[in-house]
């Protein structure tokens, strides 16, 4: 479907086909999903919050905030993440964005609460459905991306991570894809992630054994991107440091890349060719390309 609502923007002219890119959620009517109902439904398990911050410099910061639960999703949380998701959407000076927790924590998955309450199956689809489109939307954002994980980040949570560009950890902290032991897979599109980041063979390994993942064997599995220094509350400060070496630059060129990235990973080669060209031609000629020509940039 993702490849099909690529194609139909790539019939378009170049400028309505890259504003259209933002249409990027996964499921919609079409497949019998009605995204008021759930919402109405998610409703009902208030708590916590998800806050962003929005800095000059063009980073943001994205804190899922409920730590009397180890910064469990409710039900709201749920909906306020697809609100902030579309917020950075909107965003156009963005260039990078950190996702961590409240108070040293990272998350613990679902409300337990939350969950008990939409037991059947077709809740928890629903709930599955609204989840995988905002995590969709947050992977494609034109920003590139970073989770902190300070402490526990355990199923839902642990989908979350794959949700980003980059995972970072801190010394002590650990992720694992408990779905198993709750007699579930994966549903938040964490599970087809997984096997992005790190392969087939290790996504099974982790996700069958729910292996906790320590900083350092997450490293050696490539499921991470850096361990960051042991002083906990200078992390969020670490983070925002470990990300600057890839947002340097003017936003229009970082978020170019980003699309370019997002283009090669999800289209067939031919289309992501031809959408490399199309945002090239954004640059092209533009005011970043014309001062560094006018720089006369030597890259020793
Ligand atoms: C797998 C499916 C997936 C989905 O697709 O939706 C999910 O994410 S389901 C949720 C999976 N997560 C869990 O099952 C986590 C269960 N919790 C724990 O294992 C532990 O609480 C912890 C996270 C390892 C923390 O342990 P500890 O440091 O010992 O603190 P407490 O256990 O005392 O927790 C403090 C407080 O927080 C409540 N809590 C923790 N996690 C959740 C949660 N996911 N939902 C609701 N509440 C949660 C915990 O019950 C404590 O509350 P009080 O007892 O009221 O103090």
């Amino acid at each position: 479907m993702a490849t099909c609502i690529w194609r139909r923007l790539l019939l378009q002219p170049v400028k309505c086909r890259l504003a259209c890119q933002r249409v990027k959620s996964i499921y919609n009517g079409t497949h019998g999903f009605d995204e008021n109902e759930i919402k109405e439904k998610l409703r009902h398990f208030p708590g916590g919050s998800i806050d962003l911050s929005k800095g000059n410099d063009g980073i943001g910061v994205l804190t899922l905030n409920n730590p009397v639960h180890k910064n469990a999703f409710t039900g709201t949380m749920m909906i306020e993440l697809q609100d902030r998701v579309k917020e950075l959407e909107d965003w156009t000076e963005g260039r990078g964005l950190v996702v961590r927790g409240a108070k040293n924590t990272f998350c613990s998955g679902s409300d337990l609460n939350t969950v008990k309450a939409m037991c059947s199956s077709e809740e928890g689809m629903k709930m599955c459905m609204f989840m995988q489109n905002t995590l969709t939307r947050l992977k494609r954002l034109p920003l590139i991306s970073v989770a902190l994980v300070q402490g526990k980040a355990l199923g839902g949570a642990a989908e979350l991570t794959t949700a980003c560009d980059f995972r970072l950890m801190t010394p002590g902290s650990e992720i694992c894809f408990v779905q198993k032991h709750m007699g579930l897979v994966p549903g938040w599109g964490g599970g087809a992630r997984l096997v992005q980041i790190v392969g087939g063979q290790q996504s099974l390994k982790l996700l069958s054994g729910a292996l906790r993942m320590d900083p350092v064997k997450a490293l050696n599995a490539g499921l991470i991107d850096d361990i960051l220094p042991p002083d906990e509350d200078r992390a969020l400060e670490e983070a925002q440091h470990w990300l600057s070496q890839y947002t340097k630059a003017p936003a229009e060129v970082i978020r170019s890349l980003k699309k370019v990235v997002i283009a090669g990973r999800e289209l067939p080669l031919e289309e992501a060719l031809k959408s490399e060209k199309d945002i090239f031609g954004t640059l092209w000629g533009g005011p970043a390309n014309l001062q560094a020509l006018a720089r006369g940039a030597k890259h020793k």
